[in-house]
């Protein structure tokens, strides 16, 4: 695997964000824990979830000392009473931003994914994506706020081996941009993001190193995404120079989507 050939770099000016407040999903762990702390660096209030109350403490550890802060409430977003009840305490102060993040998928052909495991990743990511964010429109409406949905890299032409995943993310990517017309006269913005490969946990196991080679090696610029780039782009939507963008789909992935692409099985 080729190293990244430029550090991470953090464009956006100290305070951007101050007095903002967020809702990041995931963010005990890879992505939306680096989404929180830059968020936090910039001066937003950032609420997490997710389900291991361990790894949403260690997020609040590192965000000790940043401009902004990290406060956390253990939920499992499959269950969506309880995360509706989750955003409606969140965002009684105000909401700016809505980080969908928790997500995550099995790898394995589609003749052999169960109902029960297709039924499972589509909750996760699709069905729990639209109750997080109707539950968040009045309050994101109230400020004009931002909706961040953590996608995949080639959402949009498919992939092998994660077929209800990408189902799923593809059914977000048409929520994104009915309601970016639907609530464009709120104020309200909406984007995906497509990471190509970035190296979290999820991926950086040993038994994931086979899986995480072919990724890269289907990568044209040869290279994953680092984790800091992703929240760098986050960051920059929730901003004021994000004012205008709304319903894309923006792929940070080093042309993986224009590549040969992602697949986790062989032909
Ligand atoms: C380009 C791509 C890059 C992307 C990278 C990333 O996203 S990195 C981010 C990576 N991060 C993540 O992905 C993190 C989030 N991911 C997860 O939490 C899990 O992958 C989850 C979504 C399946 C939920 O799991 P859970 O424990 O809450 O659910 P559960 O235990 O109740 O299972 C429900 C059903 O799913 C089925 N099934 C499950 N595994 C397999 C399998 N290997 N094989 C076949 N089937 C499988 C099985 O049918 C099971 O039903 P069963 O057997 O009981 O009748
Ligand atoms: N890494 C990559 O290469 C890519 C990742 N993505 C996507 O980016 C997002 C973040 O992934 P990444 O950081 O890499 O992986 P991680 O596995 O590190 O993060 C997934 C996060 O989602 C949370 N989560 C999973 N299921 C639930 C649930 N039912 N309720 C609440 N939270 C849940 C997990 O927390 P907990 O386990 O505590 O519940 C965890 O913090 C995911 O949607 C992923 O599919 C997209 C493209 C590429």
């Amino acid at each position: 695997m080729t190293e990244p050939s430029t550090p991470p770099k953090e464009v956006l000016r100290p305070g951007l964000l101050a007095g903002t407040t967020g809702l990041v999903t995931g963010a005990g762990s890879g992505i939306g824990r680096a989404v929180s702390l830059r968020l936090a660096a910039l001066g937003m209030a950032v609420h997490g979830t997710g389900r291991r109350e361990e790894a949403l403490a260690g997020t609040a550890t590192l965000a000790e000392g940043l401009a902004g802060s990290f406060a956390y409430t253990p939920c499992n977003v499959r269950e969506t009473d309880a995360v509706t009840a989750l955003v409606e305490q969140v965002a009684a102060n105000g909401l700016d931003l809505l980080v969908n993040n928790a997500g995550g998928q099995f790898f394995a052909p589609a003749a052999e994914i169960s109902q029960k495991g297709w039924n499972t990743v589509v909750d996760l990511n699709l069905n729990a994506i639209f109750a997080v964010t109707r539950a968040a429109y009045p309050h994101l409406k109230a400020r004009r706020g931002a909706v961040v949905s953590m996608s995949l890299s080639g959402v949009d032409r498919g992939g092998m081996g994660f077929a209800h995943s990408i189902a799923a993310r593809a059914g977000v990517l048409g929520m994104t941009r009915s309601l970016a017309l639907e609530w464009a006269r709120d104020g309200i913005r909406l984007n995906c993001i497509g990471p190509g490969t970035v190296v979290t946990e999820g991926l950086a196991g040993e038994a994931a190193r086979e899986i995480l080679d072919r990724l890269v090696a289907a990568t044209p610029m040869g290279e994953p995404t680092p984790v800091e780039e992703v929240a760098e782009l986050v960051a920059y939507l929730a901003s004021p120079a994000g004012r205008l963008m709304t319903g894309q789909l923006i792929q940070i992935d080093g042309a993986a989507h224009l590549g040969p692409g992602l697949h986790l099985i062989a032909s």
